[in-house]
């Protein structure tokens, strides 16, 4: 339905979609996400977890934190601020991390440089998504911060770490997204309904 929107005509109407939920179903999304990814072999396994904080109806996967099943994995932020070369970086995020807002007035953790991560130090990366289709391929905020910042990990013959999985509501699947040659494309994709493993 969506295939011949240009990127931005259809990152307009995915992003509308999104802040026009009601916050009960954005809350009830966000629940039937984290029950999908808590059966996820890939998030049973990973130590090291990078999320993110939602903002404009994005599915929230920060109920993860609470799980029992979460108990001993550490996890992150994205941080933008002071960022070299407009890549990310990730910071260690719990529930009393000190925060500040960056330049787009999303939260991050406050915390020395020192103790920031590069991608390749994550096991699973759950990465925001306007849109997606079925083989991996995502439409973000249009700033390419993902790629930019896995850009250099994607040259590797055998990619393993980190696992990138990209979260939205169902609503948000299209059946293609236009292709850029720096895209890195995503292993697995779960909604508030399923999950997915994008064969290679
Ligand atoms: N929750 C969340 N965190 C994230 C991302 C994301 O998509 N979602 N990002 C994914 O890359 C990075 C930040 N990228 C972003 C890119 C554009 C905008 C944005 O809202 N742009 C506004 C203008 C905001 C302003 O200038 O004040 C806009 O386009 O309307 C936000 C985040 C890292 N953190
Ligand atoms: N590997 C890269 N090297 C240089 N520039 C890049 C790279 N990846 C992305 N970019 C730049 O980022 C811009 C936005 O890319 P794109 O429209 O694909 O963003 P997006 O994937 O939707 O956003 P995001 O990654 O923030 O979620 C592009 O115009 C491109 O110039």
């Amino acid at each position: 339905m969506f295939s011949d929107s240009t990127k931005s005509d259809l990152r307009k109407k995915m992003r509308q979609q999104r802040r026009s939920l009601s916050p009960q179903a954005l809350q009830q999304a966000s629940l039937g996400l984290c029950q999908q990814i808590l059966q996820l072999r890939h998030y049973q396994k990973a130590r090291h977890i990078a999320l993110y904080w939602p903002m404009q109806g994005e599915i929230n996967p920060l109920p993860l934190l609470y799980h029992l099943r979460s108990f001993r994995k550490h996890f992150y932020l994205p941080v933008l601020s002071g960022s070299f070369a407009q890549k990310l970086r990730f910071a260690p995020f719990h529930a009393n991390s000190r925060m500040r807002p960056n330049a787009f007035r999303i939260p991050e953790p406050l915390v020395a440089v020192a103790s920031l991560l590069g991608p390749q130090d994550l096991d699973l990366l759950i990465l925001p998504l306007v849109a997606f289709d079925a083989e991996g391929y995502r439409l973000g905020m249009g700033g390419g911060f993902y790629d930019r910042s896995l850009a250099s990990l994607s040259h590797r013959q055998h990619w393993q770490h980190p696992h990138l999985l990209g979260v939205g509501h169902a609503f948000q699947q299209v059946a293609h997204i236009p292709r850029e040659p720096w895209d890195v494309p995503l292993g697995m994709v779960c909604t508030d309904q399923a999950c997915y493993r994008i064969p290679l």
